[in-house]
């Protein structure tokens, strides 16, 4: 059993508090409880083994909540706990990093059981070094698995710009990499042995934005009991990634926009200029055009920060590397958490090949890693899915189509699913899908997947 361990409890209400506070203690485990509100910075910076954030004090402040303390403290696993069925809000939950997500009321057994498996899971991670626990340790190009065309031209664009001190957008839905390539053009460019230092705008609350980049001065806000060096100078001579590059306030953009011109940055209360030689790579998961267009991003600043573009394709348009990277997670996850390799069924490598991941490759890379170690045999089978995928998650039951979508790709998904959730079954999925098999087939051939489904149907009762 564990001991005292230090469980940080994020509720708003009083009774919530204390209901859970008294239910870990019970079980033997220390609690802070704290409102949204109370949570104070030195909160954060205090070690907890583990966060338990309430959803009902609002989605999106408990969701800000988690990128804030994913941003800050990568390695401590956050759960959240839900009323609501709202799966958009479980999926964002889980595409940030939260290592679970429970619906009210939660059973008492299963919440104990979710606390547990999160700390032994993070315990039996990788040292907390990195800024992510699942990233590999040497974060060059040879750890970012795709052999996609899309991917390989992507590689091969982010190597020439990796040479040059240009700024970098890199676009793309969350999860997709975005952070990997920018720290492997990093790791591949003249800066390599200075720092590389990344700044999530999504996570921070937008007072701290100036002083999170640029620094401030002791006293020159409350709460500035220190003076503190922002994220350019600590990168400076190296490479500062800035995520989220969308959710910068308008204020916050020209203040950018003259440190990327002029090099140089003012921290909050300070009337001195200071020299910054530092390479701006920025990410984000918006249509930045889009935000121009509506005055919310500014012009300039897009221009100045898009002289390269990389754009990273969602996994659901690049199927074939799904396969490989299943491959190296489960070696990865495996040999963090010193287990032997389970074997995949048939059955459920063709659901992962098929899957639309909405949450991309963080959330395969989260699926399998949920299974590994929650699996009790050395066998994983469809019945080992993590409960949101077997609910249906990632089949758009809500028909929530991402902009930009084409219509055959659109097509493409819901053959796949159907086929997925038919066990490979052409002639139950034409029906259910209201064509006939002659037309599926058609297509499956059209799109270089008949030898998926053949092959699935073969191996469909193993
Ligand atoms: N091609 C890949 N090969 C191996 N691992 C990958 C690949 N793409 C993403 N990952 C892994 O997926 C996770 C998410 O990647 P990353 O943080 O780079 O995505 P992102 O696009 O920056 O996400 P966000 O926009 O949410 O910050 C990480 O654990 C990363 O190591």
């Amino acid at each position: 059993m564990l001991k005292q361990q230090t469980i940080l409890i994020i509720e708003n209400t009083t009774p919530g508090r204390a209901v859970l506070s008294d239910f870990l203690t019970q079980h033997n485990f220390h609690s802070i409880t704290v409102s949204q509100e109370q949570l104070a910075v030195h909160q954060i910076e205090q070690s907890v083994d583990l966060v338990l954030i309430d959803l009902d004090q609002g989605d999106q402040d408990a969701l800000q909540q988690l990128r804030y303390w994913k941003n800050h403290k990568p390695e401590t696993p956050c759960i959240l706990v839900s009323s609501s069925d709202n799966i958009d809000t479980a999926v964002a939950a889980m595409k940030q990093g939260a290592a679970d997500y429970l619906r009210k009321p939660v059973n008492s057994q299963k919440l104990i059981q979710s606390v547990i498996t999160c700390m032994r899971s993070t315990r039996n991670a990788a040292p907390a070094v990195s800024a992510s626990q699942h990233r590999p340790s040497q974060r060059g190009f040879e750890n970012i698995v795709g052999q996609s065309g899309a991917m390989q031209e992507i590689f091969e664009d982010a190597r020439r710009v990796a040479q040059t001190d240009s700024t970098v957008l890199i676009t793309g839905e969350s999860g997709t990499g975005k952070e990997l390539i920018a720290e492997a053009i990093h790791r591949n460019s003249p800066r390599a042995a200075e720092p590389f230092v990344t700044v999530n705008m999504a996570a921070v609350p937008e007072h701290l934005v100036e002083s999170e980049l640029f620094g401030h001065t002791k006293g020159s806000f409350t709460g500035a009991t220190e003076s503190r060096r922002g994220r350019f100078e600590a990168a400076h001579h190296g490479t500062l990634f800035i995520d989220e590059i969308g959710d910068f306030k308008l204020e916050s953009q020209a203040k950018l926009l003259r440190v990327l011109e002029n090099h140089t940055i003012t921290p909050i209360g300070s009337n001195q200029d200071r020299h910054v030689n530092v390479r701006v790579v920025a990410a984000t998961s918006h249509h930045l055009e889009k935000l121009v267009e509506k005055g919310r991003f500014r012009e300039d600043l897009y221009y100045r920060l898009n002289v390269i573009n990389l754009k990273l394709p969602p996994l659901r348009e690049r199927n074939e590397d799904i396969a490989l990277l299943v491959d190296s997670f489960m070696n990865q996850i495996c040999q963090q958490i010193q287990r032997e390799r389970p074997e995949l069924s048939a059955e459920l490598h063709q659901y992962l090949v098929n899957h639309t991941w909405p949450g991309n490759v963080r959330q395969l890379r989260n699926c399998l890693e949920s299974m590994v170690v929650l699996s009790k045999s050395g066998r994983l089978t469809l019945d080992d899915l993590p409960d949101m995928l077997r609910n249906g998650e990632g089949v758009h039951d809500g028909i929530v189509i991402p902009e930009g979508i084409r219509l055959e790709e659109l097509e493409r998904t819901a053959i796949q699913q159907t086929l997925s959730r038919n066990h490979g079954n052409r002639t139950h999925s034409a029906k259910s899908l209201g064509m006939s098999v002659r037309t599926l087939q058609r297509k499956l051939k059209a799109w270089g997947i008949r030898e998926q489904a053949n092959s699935f149907a073969r191996n469909g009762s193993s």
